[in-house]
């Protein structure tokens, strides 16, 4: 019998790029199998790259061992294909450059893995950092996707970068106008802009542009969204706003794709235990993804916002990276926080030293507003369980995020963050957020309601007859097409 052909996913090592991008390889398998008991036209092929530091090529190993028997205890065709180590890029001005230079060095690697490979390779699925790479599937002759881990407003800006960094004179910040036009959003203010375009003429920029103008060669992108979110940035973008002049990349919204593990066995964790015991939508929930972290200038501003709010918290709180290390540390609770400050809040806030089950947290009733960093796998969890937010955005694309949530999705109530002192929050403010956010007013009504009818949204996108479901039955059909005109074109 001949071997299943096979969609190979070229994930970046991450938590919040890996894991969705698994998921998602797992949904198009099932997605290609024409009805329910028929068996996959697809199976799915994962290279996974070395990650640069020790403490996350365990993490990856780990994620990868689980996602191998989860998809062998479901019956998926998923295989794994660990690629030989690179000789890192020592001289990276930032997070950006040195990935996608990283990725680029794996080139050679992925070219003789392919070409390897017992199936017939039906598409490369490539991180949105790993557009280099696009030649790779060119010269295979097979098709190639970008699979964008973040939302659609952060695709419309990448798309349209290239042609901003022309039109612009000098630093965005420096715009005459003041505000970037993005298509599909309102006009963005440049401190929403995200991080590595901050300074324009440094690589990360040029790298962020270069990524943009690829996306537009490949045969499509696939994003983690649904179209319901983002109707009219998706629109916009279809229509060509974004790419001017050159025609948009097909788009393929698939979202949310969230991963949610089996629980494990044993009792609750810490942190739901303590929200079992709180009243309904009492607690508001901070929590600030795999890389957020506080000084002890700015983690006693929170705990004197926290306490003087009044409300309810579960705070998951993170120290500074140790030295050599990239991830945060387990915080220090007596350095971080100001003195009494737990005793005085006992029974009615739990601080949590280290990583915390956000999804499980999120899930819980007692959970009423959540103050997030604004990744996007956070804001896709908080919609999926209709969580309203306050924005605390702070790396990465996460401004452009907030800007998005506030003005946008009106899912958030907005919250002043200084990102010309660090995204420094004063005490005042974050109590302000806070209230709005847990309090009976308008504006946190209104962020309620609309996180009530998104999470709707979000469910019934990815449900049999939702459109999320459509875009990927869609993504398996173009596939198995092009497959089949290209066998037909070699006979
Ligand atoms: C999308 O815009 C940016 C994303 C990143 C970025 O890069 C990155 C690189 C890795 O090798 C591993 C990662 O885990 C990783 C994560 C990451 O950002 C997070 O990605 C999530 C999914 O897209 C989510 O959107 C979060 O908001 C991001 O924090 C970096 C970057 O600039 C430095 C971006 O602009
Ligand atoms: O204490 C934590 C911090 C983060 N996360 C998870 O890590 C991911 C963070 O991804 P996101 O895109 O929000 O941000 P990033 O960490 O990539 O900046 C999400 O799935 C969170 O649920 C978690 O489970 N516990």
């Amino acid at each position: 019998m001949a071997a299943t052909p096979t969609v190979v996913l070229l994930p970046v090592w991450g938590a919040g790029h890996l894991m969705p991008m698994l998921e998602a390889g797992k949904r198009l398998l099932l997605a290609s199998s024409g009805g329910a008991g028929g068996s996959p036209a697809l199976s799915v092929t994962v290279l996974v790259m070395r990650p640069p530091t020790e403490q996350l090529a365990t993490e990856v190993e780990a994620h990868v061992c689980r996602a191998q028997e989860d998809a062998a205890a479901a019956g998926l065709d998923v295989r794994f294909h660990r690629l030989p180590a690179v000789e890192l890029p020592a001289d990276s001005e930032g997070p950006v450059e040195f990935c996608s230079r990283a990725v680029q060095l794996h080139a050679p690697h992925i070219r003789a893995a392919v070409a390897a490979l017992a199936s017939p390779v039906a598409a490369l699925v490539l991180d949105l950092f790993c557009t280099p790479l696009i030649d790779v599937a060119r010269e295979a002759a097979v098709p190639a996707y970008v699979y964008f881990t973040s939302n659609a407003a952060a695709l419309s800006f990448f798309l349209r970068l290239p042609a901003l960094c022309e039109e612009v004179d000098g630093e965005f910040e420096d715009m005459e106008g003041g505000a970037a036009d993005i298509p599909g959003l309102p006009p963005v203010p440049p401190l929403a802009l995200p991080t590595p375009v901050m300074a324009k003429t440094k690589p990360e920029c040029a790298w962020y542009a270069y990524h943009g103008r690829r996306f537009a060669d490949a045969d499509g992108v696939v994003v983690n969204t649904a179209a319901e979110l983002e109707r009219g940035v998706l629109a916009a973008i279809a229509g060509g706003r974004a790419t001017r002049g050159r025609p948009a990349p097909a788009l393929y919204p698939v979202g949310p794709v969230i991963c949610f593990p089996e629980p494990a066995a044993g009792p609750p964790h810490g942190c739901v235990r303590w929200l079992r015991d709180q009243p309904p939508a009492s607690v508001v929930f901070l929590c600030f993804g795999s890389g957020g972290y506080f000084k002890a200038a700015q983690a006693r501003e929170v705990a004197r916002g926290l306490e003087r709010s009044g409300h309810r918290f579960l705070w998951v709180l993170r120290g500074a990276p140790a030295a050599g290390a990239r991830s945060p540390s387990d915080a220090d609770l007596a350095e971080l926080l100001p003195e009494g400050f737990v005793e005085r809040t006992r029974g009615r806030g739990l601080v949590w030293p280290t990583t915390a089950p956000q999804k499980e947290i999120l899930a819980e009733a007692a959970v009423g507003g959540f103050v997030t960093h604004c990744g996007w796998n956070s804001i896709l969890e908080s919609l999926w369980f209709g969580v309203p937010m306050a924005p605390w955005p702070l790396y990465a694309e996460q401004h452009l995020n907030a800007f998005a949530l506030v003005a946008g999705m009106g899912v958030a109530v907005a919250m002043e963050v200084d990102r010309r002192r660090g995204n420094f929050v004063e005490a005042a403010e974050l109590e302000r957020a806070v209230r709005v956010l847990m309090g009976g007013g308008e504006e946190g009504r209104k962020a309620r309601e609309k996180a009530a009818e998104m999470q709707a949204a979000c469910r019934k996108a990815v449900a049999g007859d939702g459109s999320s479901t459509a875009a990927l039955k869609r993504l398996s059909n173009d596939i198995i097409m092009r497959m089949t005109a290209d066998e037909l074109a070699r006979r």
